[in-house]
């Protein structure tokens, strides 16, 4: 068995209900589950690989449970990332809120850690554009202020999420992670450009 090694910790971070399962679920297994919603306890791992040019980045993407709840969790998870992809919710103004906050708390804690806002659930904003609540303009203005990429998109759609996650590598590849000494990554143990699922909801 080929060991797997992730060379680079993403960490998803939001209010509860903004998307950040879905996100990844769409990511990694092209699907968005319908059905009652599921919260998050704790926290998911998922491993997945990604191409970028002739080299492959493997991503170990945490999804954390966006509850008030677990925020001390949400903590342990985003150490040592180096990347966050802060979630708000297009149709739900207090999640920028709280996405600002996690914003500070990265500012203040893991100031190597690449930020990336997400608006998620586009295509409810552009199906009825009176259930927007958070202004493109006034998150690209935030994004400038504090050096982050800006992403709106949708997992129902799929919409951006593939070019979310393709930047996040491509970051990776062209500054950080090429400053990683070898060996640094973390070995899964795990097979093919697949992923370890350890899924906690309720
Ligand atoms: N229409 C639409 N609904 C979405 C989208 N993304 C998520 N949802 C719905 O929003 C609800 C919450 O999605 P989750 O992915 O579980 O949210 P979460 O941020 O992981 O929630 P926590 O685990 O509580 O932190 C679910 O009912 C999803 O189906 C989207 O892009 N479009």
């Amino acid at each position: 068995m080929t060991a797997m090694r992730v060379d680079a910790k993403v960490v998803m971070l939001g209010k509860e209900s903004v998307g950040k399962t879905s996100l990844v679920e769409r990511y990694v297994h092209r699907r968005f589950l319908v059905g009652p919603y599921q919260n998050t306890i704790g926290a998911a791992f998922v491993a997945k690989q990604i191409h970028v040019g002739d080299k492959v980045v493997t991503l170990g993407i945490w999804d954390t449970a966006g509850s008030e709840r677990y925020e001390a969790m949400s903590r342990i998870y985003y150490r040592g990332a180096r990347a966050a992809i802060v979630c708000y919710d297009l149709t739900d103004s207090s999640s920028f809120q709280r996405a600002k906050f996690w914003v500070k708390e990265l500012q203040n804690c893991e100031e190597h850690c690449k930020i990336y806002l997400c608006g998620t659930k586009s295509d409810l904003a552009e199906a009825d554009r009176s259930i927007r609540q958070v202004d493109y303009h006034d998150v690209q203005d935030f994004a400038d202020e504090i050096g982050a990429q800006h992403f709106e998109t949708s997992s129902k759609t799929g919409n951006n999420v593939d070019e979310l996650f393709q930047k996040v590598a491509e970051d990776f590849s062209s500054s950080a992670f090429e400053l990683m000494p070898e060996g640094t990554g973390v070995d899964l143990g795990q097979k093919k450009d697949s992923y370890i699922y350890s899924c906690c909801h309720n």
